[in-house]
Order: structure tokens, then sequence, then C-alpha cells
């Protein structure tokens, strides 16, 4: 495919994303519908698509309207390219720029694509971080694996990775964490990766488990464990007696398999009350998500300010339902993928309100000027009687 062609065919898959279809979806029924596509034509395809999807307001500013044709006419202005040398009409080209299609330049929340209603609350929020945040946010995340320590050595890893043609290098975010320089579209069906030696996991995501104090002989939950990404960071930490819970049990589907390559014990449960008590347990709380905006940045434009109160009563309730479970002297460790203190510093003020017998042990908190995902971590311990 030309490159033009490749612009053409974002350009459809941008509509279906704008008219609802979840970008996953939408690039995956084009490269259905698309046999003639090699993989390169699909990678460049997402990559436009995903890109325009991150940089949304700024693109449809400078394309003149928010349609996939605008936010592609959006990003070649962007690029300093001008729109006219891929805008032919020639063979698959999009067809010509026309009078009405000038675009402006985007101002205020628009430039930084962030929604209006939410830029309060991340000015409060990041301060005088906001715009170098919100920047950040409009690029591509970096690939990181998490070396598992249970298979072999950082150094291992690294030269394993590097007999299959992929390049990585540690990541000062955590000590198993590896960025992957070149390479990464082989990552997962690589050996090491194959063999569990490297998991895909982000880099801010490691430093949170790293920060937790994980001892062998422990009884850890894992009580949000989803796709088990911190569940199988933990096991590898320390010999644990470690059990995840999700409240879509589904989400675990191919934790067990997950778990078998990683060479690790987890086990599933669908009752944590009956488990109780343990030494941590980690709520790796459903959030926002607005640290992770480079990866789903449908996210960043799908949420409202309803769907975050929501968000927050879960929040509450899931420490709610944690803190009982405890042993004397066990840690709640609370974390989410936000960078909003809404989800973060406010939910365990309000937690420590209603439960005085508590008290703030640590926090951590990341962006992604350090890296990694936005991420937040407090470490909760009760008080001595
Ligand atoms: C941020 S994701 C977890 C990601 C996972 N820990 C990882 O590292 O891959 C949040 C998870 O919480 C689950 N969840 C939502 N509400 C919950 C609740 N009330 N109790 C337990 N889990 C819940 C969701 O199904 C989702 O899988």
């Amino acid at each position: 495919m030309t490159p033009a062609a490749r612009c053409s065919a974002a350009i459809d898959v941008l509509d279906r994303v704008l008219s609802g279809t979840p970008a996953e979806q939408a690039l995956t029924n084009w490269g259905r519908a698309s046999r003639f596509a090699g993989s390169g034509d699909r990678n460049a395809v997402r990559d436009l698509v995903y890109d325009a999807l991150r940089c949304r307001r700024s693109y449809a500013a400078l394309g003149g309207a928010e349609t996939g044709r605008g936010l592609m006419l959006g990003a070649l202005r962007a690029a300093g390219t001008d729109p006219a040398t891929l805008f032919t009409g020639e063979g698959h080209a999009p067809p010509p720029v026309a009078e009405g299609e000038a675009g402006r330049a985007p101002e205020a929340a628009e430039a930084l694509d962030l929604p209006d209603w939410l830029l309060p609350q991340l000015t409060g929020s990041l301060g005088e971080d906001l715009a170098a945040v919100a920047h950040a946010l409009r690029q591509r995340a970096p690939v990181f694996l998490r070396v598992n320590l249970r298979r072999g050595t950082v150094v291992q890893a690294m030269a394993a990775l590097q007999a299959e043609g992929i390049t990585a290098q540690p990541h000062t975010l955590a000590d198993t964490a590896l960025m992957v320089t070149d390479g990464a579209r082989k990552v997962q069906t690589s050996q090491a990766y194959l063999s569990g030696l490297v998991e895909l996991q982000d880099a801010a995501s490691q430093a949170v488990v790293a920060a937790l104090p994980l001892r062998d002989g422990m009884r850890v939950l894992d009580h949000c464990a989803g796709g088990g990404g911190k569940t199988l960071a933990m096991a590898a930490r320390a010999q644990l007696s470690l059990f995840a819970h999700d409240a879509a049990p589904a989400r675990m589907r191919d934790l067990p398999a997950r778990a078998t390559r990683a060479g690790v014990r987890v086990t599933l449960t669908g009752a944590p009350e009956t488990l109780a008590p343990f030494d941590l347990i980690l709520a790796d709380a459903p959030c926002s998500g607005s640290g992770s905006w480079r990866r789903d940045p449908q996210g960043k434009w799908a949420l409202t300010p309803e769907r975050l109160v929501q968000i927050l009563a879960v929040q509450d309730a899931i420490l709610d339902r944690l803190a009982p479970l405890l042993a004397p002297g066990g840690v709640l460790a609370f974390a989410t993928c936000s960078l909003l203190r809404v989800e973060n510093e406010d939910r365990i003020t309000a937690f420590l309100l209603r439960n005085p017998a508590w008290q703030l042990h640590s926090e951590h908190r990341f962006t992604p000027l350090t890296g990694g995902d936005g991420f937040f971590l407090a470490q909760l311990v009760q008080t001595q009687a």
C-alpha cells in the first residue's frame, strides 16, 4: 500500500471508531476486509489510527472537522506535511483538500488534547507538570518488559532477547524493567516471552509491585487481579500463598496459563472473605485509566463526570470491604493508574476519616514523565491499640 492508501484506510477506520466502534475491533474488521494489506501496512494503519486518537482534539482543529478525514488532515499538518502531497484523489489516495478544510490552530485544552471538563481537575492534580504530562499522553507509550526473576536474571533476559533480534535496556523505574528499543513487534512470538522469562508490563506497574513489602511465607490477596499482570509480578518477588480475585472472573481467564508459563502458583477465588486473614492485600482498583491514556486513547474521550463519580464510589466500597480482611499488622495497598487526585489521595483521606484505626504508611505517585504510565500507590496499616 502507498502512504496515501494507508491514509485512506486510517480515515475509514477512524470514522468507524468515531461512530462508536472500539479501535481494536475497527482495526480487526478492516484487516479482515483487506487481505491485500501486509503486516507492514497493518502496523502502519494501526499507528496512524492510534496517533490520531491520542491527538483527537488538536488534529480535529487543524484538520477542520472531527471526522476520519479531518483527523488525518490535522495529523499531516501537525507533522508539517502539506496534505496536498497525499490527498491527490489518484488511485487509492483520499480526494483532494477542499476550500472549507483549512482548519485552525487548536486552543487551550484542545491544544493539550484533554477534555474541557477535566482540565481543572488535572491542573489541580498535576500543577506545573500539567502541560508536560498532557504532551506525554499524546505520544506512543514505550514497550516495557518485566524480567521474571524466577526464570532468569535481567542480563540473561537481555541476551536471550538480543539473540532473537529484540534490543532492550534496563529502565530506572524498577529493577525488573526493560525498555524495548528495537524489535518490539517480535516480543510475543519470541522464545524469551513464550518460556516465561519476560512478560509485557508497564514499568510503573512493575514499580508499584516492587514497592510492596512482600516477604516469603506471606498470605497475599490480589483483589482486582484482572488479567493478572500484578499478580504474576508479586509471585515472582517472593514465595507467597497468593490468591487472585476479580469482580469479573472472566478477566482472570488466562491467569492460570500465564502462571504456569511464569513458573508460579496462584489460586483464583470468588470468595476472598472465606480465605481471610491476609498479610497483604493489593487493590489495583478500577479507575479513570488517565495514567494510561497513551495506550488507551479512546478512554480519554469516553470518560464522563457521571462515570467518574461512579468509579469513586466503587473505589471507596473496595477499600471498606478489604479493611476487615487483613491480619493484625497487615498492609492494605491501594493502587490506581489514575493521575487524578480525586481517585488517589482524596480516596485515602476519605477512607482514613471513615476508619480512624488506620493510618497511611507510604504513598507513591508516578506520571508518564518518568517513562512509565501514571500510577498511584498508597499503603495503609492499622494503628496499634
Ligand atoms: C485496573 S484493573 C486491574 C489490572 C490488573 N491488576 C493488572 O495488573 O493487570 C481493575 C480490575 O478491577 C476489577 N473490578 C472492578 N470492580 C471491582 C470490585 N468491586 N471488586 C473487585 N474487582 C473489581 C475489574 O474487573 C478490573 O479487572
